[in-house]
């Protein structure tokens, strides 16, 4: 087995890191990488083979286009003529499948996946789309694969990519962005960084947790914190009189919309 990624930036160590805790050894990755300090950190950390652009690969069964969209055709060029039968899998955001193809001169074992960066501690989500060609032996090495990282969600349309790079690709950041809020506002209460972050982190991993573990759904969870006349309920009402719900609401939906454009844009250059 040789899983060979292209690029080695935080998608790709996250994918790398949850992988080899479950079921993969560093002999069975290789990854491409420009960046020697990169190279040399992926080696040393996770145990496993790293290469410059242009170098040659080694022969792989699977090939992850773990590049920025923007990279995507000029390092297509590059690796086309090693792509031999290899299983393509793109994780790049908003490229379509159609357009990933015709980079590769028509290759069609072609699967995008959506993942997230909790996949470092196997507790990712990743959306899957297998194009036309794929065998059901590509679709199960992929299964197998992600599972090692967490859970998985196969579509059969693939614009639904656009919104599952919209909740759970670009998710975590959201919730970062919650708990960062949570922790400043811990400090505004005079509690120093540490007690800050504590307070905060506990508070999501707790909450997570009881969600998870509940048959209440979000908002009757929500409900069972909301005393009536207390203080959740004064700070609920300053949440809805911003506006934040409809606003991550919003915001996923602008995250959505990029998705589409970059695929709009990136699909027209495949002249
Ligand atoms: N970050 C996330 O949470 C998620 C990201 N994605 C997708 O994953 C992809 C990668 O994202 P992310 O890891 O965040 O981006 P990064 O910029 O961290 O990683 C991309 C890496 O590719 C390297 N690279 C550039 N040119 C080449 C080349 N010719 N050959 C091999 N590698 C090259 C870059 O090097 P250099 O920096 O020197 O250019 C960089 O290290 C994107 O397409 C993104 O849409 C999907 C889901 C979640
Ligand atoms: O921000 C991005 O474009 C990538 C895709 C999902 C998460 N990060």
């Amino acid at each position: 087995m040789k899983i060979t990624y292209i690029g080695g930036g935080n998608m790709a160590a996250a994918m790398i890191g949850g992988m080899l805790t479950q079921g993969f050894t560093g002999k069975d990755i290789h990854v491409v990488e420009p960046d020697t300090g990169k190279r040399a950190e992926l080696s040393a950390q996770y145990g496993i083979s790293t290469s410059a652009p242009e170098e040659r690969i080694p022969a792989s069964q699977v090939i992850v286009f773990a590049i920025k969209p923007q990279q995507f055709r000029a390092v297509a060029a590059q690796i086309l003529p090693q792509v031999n039968d290899a299983l393509v899998i793109s994780i790049a955001a908003g490229i379509r499948a159609e357009t990933i193809s015709k980079w590769l001169n028509g290759y069609e074992r072609i699967i995008r996946v959506m993942p997230n960066t909790p996949a470092l501690v196997q507790a990712g989500i990743s959306g899957v789309y297998a194009a036309a060609e794929v065998t059901s032996d590509d679709k199960a090495l992929t299964e197998r694969i992600l599972a090692s990282i967490g859970e998985q969600v196969w579509v059969d349309d693939e614009s639904q990519i656009d919104g599952i790079t919209a909740i759970s690709g670009s998710g975590p950041a959201y919730v970062f962005y919650f708990m960062e809020a949570l922790q400043a506002a811990a400090k505004a209460q005079g509690f120093n960084a540490d007690i800050a972050q504590k307070l905060a982190y506990q508070t999501f991993a707790g909450a997570v947790k009881l969600a998870i573990n509940s048959d209440d759904d979000a908002g009757t969870l929500q409900v069972k914190v909301t005393s009536k006349g207390g203080t959740t309920e004064r700070a609920i009402k300053a949440l809805e009189t911003s506006q934040v719900r409809s606003t991550i609401i919003a915001a996923a939906s602008a995250a959505a919309a990029r998705s589409r454009e970059l695929g709009d844009e990136l699909g027209r250059d495949t002249e």
